[in-house]
């Protein structure tokens, strides 16, 4: 094929679990990825984590049946991003953080390069303004695990380009991903519910008002939910949910977001959710 995602390839920055699962998408399609993180034992542990996803993608249907089919490439600095034909930014949720590798990379790559960043909950207008072509950024909030779930929040912020939009476009064509087109504002419509909800669930959780079970019974059982908000914190990870608090708390001053006690001391504590093996809920292992 001769599109410049099978020729030319994307990066991704950021190896955690994002990062893994959006290269895995990509890789599954065909299509090559540079994966970039300052930590190397991410790095190591990528390839296994990426075939693995790739192969419970294809078990559900929900990837390519061949499995993994393009190159993987991993490195530690950020200029590896030179070449690829759009660059995926999925650092941690610090604005600092993610505005500095969206600089550097906005000098490695050339002109025209579509910018995309996974934040939760940025701005992208925010981000867009410590880049040197805010034009070229949009935001694609992928869902985890990326690989499941074929829907994408994107955000398109006030300076993002037609030119972005038609690449991410084009892009998302590849990957078999569909766009739900949302404005920009702090956790754009996912997180500015979604996180207040998980944050108010802790509250009762830590208030003794009912067991995390119990909180996600009322979610799953009564409202038909497929998964209850202290499990789904689990799963996106509790440093992250706090990381997104932080960002919304920020930016809006609302005590909705001000992080729960219980949930700070979880995380203090390296009971994480799904990735440590403990956080709501128990996993026996690291997953
Ligand atoms: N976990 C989820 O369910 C989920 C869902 C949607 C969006 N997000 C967003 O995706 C992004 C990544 O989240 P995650 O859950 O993968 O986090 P994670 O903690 O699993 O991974 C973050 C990675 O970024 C790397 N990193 C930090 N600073 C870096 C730098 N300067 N250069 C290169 N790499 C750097 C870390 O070493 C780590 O490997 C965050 O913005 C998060 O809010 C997460």
């Amino acid at each position: 094929m001769t599109d410049p995602w099978h020729t030319q390839g994307i990066a991704v920055v950021g190896a955690g679990v994002m990062g893994v699962g959006i290269a895995a998408l990509a890789l599954a399609h065909g299509v090559p990825v540079t994966l970039v993180d300052i930590d190397p034992a991410r790095l190591a542990l990528a390839p296994a984590a990426v075939r693995d996803q790739a192969r419970i993608g294809a078990l559900l249907r929900k990837l390519p049946a061949a499995g993994i089919t393009a190159e993987l490439r991993t490195s530690t600095s950020v200029t590896a991003v030179a070449g690829a034909a759009a660059v995926v930014e999925a650092v941690t949720e610090l604005p600092d953080t993610k505005a500095k590798v969206l600089a550097e990379v906005s000098t490695v790559v050339s002109a025209g390069t579509l910018l995309a960043t996974n934040t939760s909950a940025i701005p992208v207008g925010e981000l867009a303004a410590a880049t040197a072509r805010p034009a070229e950024l949009a935001g694609t909030h992928f869902m985890n695990p990326p690989y499941l779930i074929d829907a994408v929040e994107v955000v398109r912020g006030p300076d993002t380009g037609d030119a972005a939009m038609a690449a991410l476009a084009s892009l998302f064509a590849v990957l078999g991903r569909r766009a739900i087109l949302v404005g920009d504002g702090p956790g754009f419509v996912s997180n500015h519910v979604l996180m207040r909800m998980i944050n108010d669930a802790a509250r009762l959780v830590t208030e003794g008002r009912a067991a995390a079970e119990r909180v996600d019974e009322v979610f799953t059982a009564c409202l038909g939910h497929r998964t209850g908000p202290l499990a789904t914190a689990d799963l996106i990870g509790l440093d992250n949910v706090v990381d997104t608090l932080a960002v919304l708390y920020d930016r809006t001053g609302e005590e909705a977001y001000r992080a729960d006690a219980e949930l700070l001391a979880r995380v203090r504590a390296g009971n994480l959710g799904r990735k440590s093996g403990a956080g709501f809920y128990d996993y026996g292992s690291v997953s």
